[in-house]
Parts: structure tokens; C-alpha cells; sequence
């Protein structure tokens, strides 16, 4: 089993993973809302790039440049397609790994057209010189194209037409300050609610011609860890087992039969997280524990433990990391449906060590 979280798309992915696997980007244009109004959630970063897109409609200017920071699977490169779409611009897409050199870039800026929308996904990973460049091109879209090497080599100005950046990045903290304050509108995206995400099974549901009531969509939402690409996700599989077990309706019933067939639990747990949970409360009554000990006792790798499944018991709430080990909280021995042992509180008088 690969629990790979990374954004490898050949990876097999499990299936609450948050990067995309291959079929997730087969369906995935399929699926993506086309405007904004379309758009789900995020109310206010819809409403803030509303008013940016409107008013440079209105002065028939190129819109500012545009920061997307936010997990994966959120709806960040969506979002730079619905820019493009609402300012009825061109879109251009590339990614920081895939420009090593600043000439790469170069060539990419060079070749836009007036009002263009340039969508860089994964920003943080752009290399050095590039990152320079692209400081003066989104500030006085211009760049300087060095010809030659060594003491001989001239900068060439080369003049731009006025173009929209979209950067997106999982990892904003990441960014140098220069280049986050070339942004003139930096969006922030947020876990979805669980009202959210219904909504977003409900109407991909409709797109895929799949029938589904509303405690349906709502069961799949619960489990969805607060992003769309997971709902997506989870509702094809649900089909699958309406379409062979039940008569292609999901209902709540289905939806939870299904999922409990892929050891997804009510929460959006998986096989994985569970274990780290049971380990931890069962083997070391709560913590605190080590994470060398806590994934040995899981069969996993440290990284694995710390990386794939920690973050999301974390957001949850039912683990914590202090500086003594990590430890579960009351909500955890809830969740695995244990009773703290004799001694231990389920964490409670563990507060001291969360402040530590
Ligand atoms: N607000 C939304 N409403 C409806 N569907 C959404 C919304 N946001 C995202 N989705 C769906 O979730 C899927 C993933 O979205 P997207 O590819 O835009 O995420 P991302 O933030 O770019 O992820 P990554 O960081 O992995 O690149 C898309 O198929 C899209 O249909
Ligand atoms: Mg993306």
C-alpha cells in the first residue's frame, strides 16, 4: 500500500489522499465549476475576487495579480481557470518544477498576449533566477534577457504586454516576502463545511447522471475531510456500489455501506489513521508517546506517521503533538468508541503539556 501524499499523479493514492491520482484528473475538467457563481464555498474570497475581476472589467484593465495559497484539492487551479474565464481571457498554465531556468521563463513571458492570464501552480518550487525575473516582469512587465556569458554577457530589456499572474502554492509561508507583495489580491482557501461539500456532491452527482438524496450527499460530505477533490472521489466509488448493490439510488445507507467497504469511517478516517489512533490509545493508553515508538507500533515509517496520517488527526482534534510525544484526546477515545483506562483522563489533565 502506498499512502503517498505528495502530488505524484502516477502514485497510486489512497483514497482519502488530497492530491490528484490519475482518474481524479481524467473527471476533474468534467467537474470544475465555470464561474463564479458557480463556485462553491469560500464565500469570501468569492466575493473579494468578484469585486478585483469587476473592476478591471470595468476599466478595461488586466486585473491585478493573483496569490491562491491553500491545500491540496480546494479548488485553486479551478479558480485561476474561472479568472480566466471571467476577465474572457486566454489562460496559460505551467508550474514552478517545470521552470528550472530563467530563460524558460523568459520564453513563456515573452510569448503572452495582451491581457493573458498566466496560471503558475506550485510557485514556491520555482528556481532562484527565475523567481527574479519574475519580480520585474509582474511589477514593470518587463524582463531583462542576459545574452551571452561572463564579462561579455548584455541584458536585453524586453517589454511585456500587460498580463494577470495567478500563483498557487499549498505552502504560502514559503514564499519570499518580495514576491508575495507583487500580488495585489492574496486568497486564503479554507477546509470547506460540511454544508459546503454536500453541495458540491449534489451537483457533481447531477453532472455524472448519478441519482442521490440529500442524507446521501450529506454522509459522503462527513467523510470528504473538508475537500471537494475527496468528495469527488469518494462519490465515484459510492456509485460503483449503488450501481452493483443497491438499485443506483445512494442514500444514506448506501453511502455508508459503501464507504465502510473502503474503510473510510464517519469521520474520513482511513485504515491508516485509525491505526495510528488505536495504537496510541490502546498500546500507550493516550500518550504521551514518541513518534519513532508510536510508528513502529503501527508498521510504518516515521514520515508516513508524521506526514500522512498526523495532520489530519490533528485538524480533527484528536491528537496532539507536544513536546513530550504525542498525545490523544478526549475526542480520540470517543472516536475509536474506548473508555480511558483507570489512571489515564483521556487527556484531559494532560492540558499542561499542550501550553508546554
Ligand atoms: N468551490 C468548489 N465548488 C465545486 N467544486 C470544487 C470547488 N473547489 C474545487 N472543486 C472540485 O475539486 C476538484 C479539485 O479542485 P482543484 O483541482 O481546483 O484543486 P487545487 O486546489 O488546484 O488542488 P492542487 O493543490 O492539488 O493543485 C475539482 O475537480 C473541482 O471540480
Ligand atoms: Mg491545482
Amino acid at each position: 500500500m502506498n499512502w503517498d501524499d505528495t502530488t505524484d499523479a502516477t502514485a497510486p493514492e489512497r483514497l482519502v489522499g488530497a492530491s490528484a491520482d490519475r482518474e481524479d484528473q481524467a473527471v476533474e475538467a468534467a467537474l470544475r465549476p465555470k464561474d463564479l457563481d458557480e463556485f462553491i464555498g469560500q464565500e469570501k474570497v468569492r466575493e473579494q475576487l468578484d469585486l478585483v475581476l469587476r473592476a478591471a472589467r470595468a476599466r478595461g484593465a488586466t486585473a491585478d495579480h493573483v496569490l491562491l495559497s491553500g491545500a491540496p484539492g480546494l479548488g485553486k487551479t479551478t479558480l485561476s481557470m474561472i479568472i480566466a474565464a471571467e476577465m474572457g481571457a486566454p489562460l496559460r498554465i505551467t508550474s514552478g518544477p517545470a521552470i528550472q531556468h530563467a530563460g524558460d521563463l523568459a520564453a513563456i513571458l515573452s510569448s503572452l498576449q495582451e491581457g493573458e492570464v498566466l496560471f503558475l501552480d506550485e510557485i514556491h518550487r520555482m528556481s532562484r533566477p527565475a523567481e527574479e525575473m519574475l519580480y520585474m516582469a509582474m511589477e514593470d512587465f518587463r524582463v531583462d534577457v542576459i545574452v551571452g556569458k561572463g564579462p561579455g554577457a548584455t541584458a536585453i530589456p524586453l517589454e511585456l504586454p500587460p498580463f494577470t499572474l495567478v500563483g498557487a502554492t499549498t505552502r504560502a509561508g514559503l514564499l519570499p516576502p518580495p514576491l508575495r507583495d507583487r500580488f495585489g489580491f492574496t486568497a486564503h482557501m479554507e477546509f470547506y463545511g460540511p454544508g459546503e461539500l454536500q453541495r458540491v456532491v449534489h451537483r457533481s452527482a447531477h453532472l455524472l447522471d448519478v441519482a442521490i438524496d440529500p442524507d446521501g450527499a450529506a454522509e459522503i460530505a462527513g467523510r470528504s475531510r473538508g475537500t471537494p477533490r475527496i468528495a469527488n472521489r469518494l462519490l465515484r466509488r459510492v456509485r460503483d456500489y449503488a450501481q452493483v448493490k443497491a438499485d443506483g439510488v445512494i442514500t444514506r445507507e448506501v453511502a455508508g455501506a459503501a464507504l465502510s467497504v473502503y474503510e473510510v469511517d464517519a469521520r474520513g478516517l482511513d485504515r491508516l489513521d485509525r491505526a495510528v489512533l488505536q495504537a496510541l490509545l490502546k498500546l500507550f493508553a493516550g500518550g504521551p508517546v514518541g513518534l519513532s515508538t508510536l510508528a513502529v507500533a503501527v508498521g510504518e515509517e516515521r514520515e508516513t506517521v508524521e506526514e500522512v496520517a498526523e495532520p489530519f488527526l490533528v485538524r480533527e482534534g484528536l491528537l496532539a503533538r507536544t513536546p513530550r510525544g504525542r498525545v490523544a484526546t478526549p475526542a480520540a477515545w470517543a472516536h475509536l468508541g474506548l473508555t480511558a483506562p483507570a489512571g489515564a483522563d483521556g487527556g484531559k489533565g494532560q492540558q499542561d503539556l499542550f501550553g508546554a
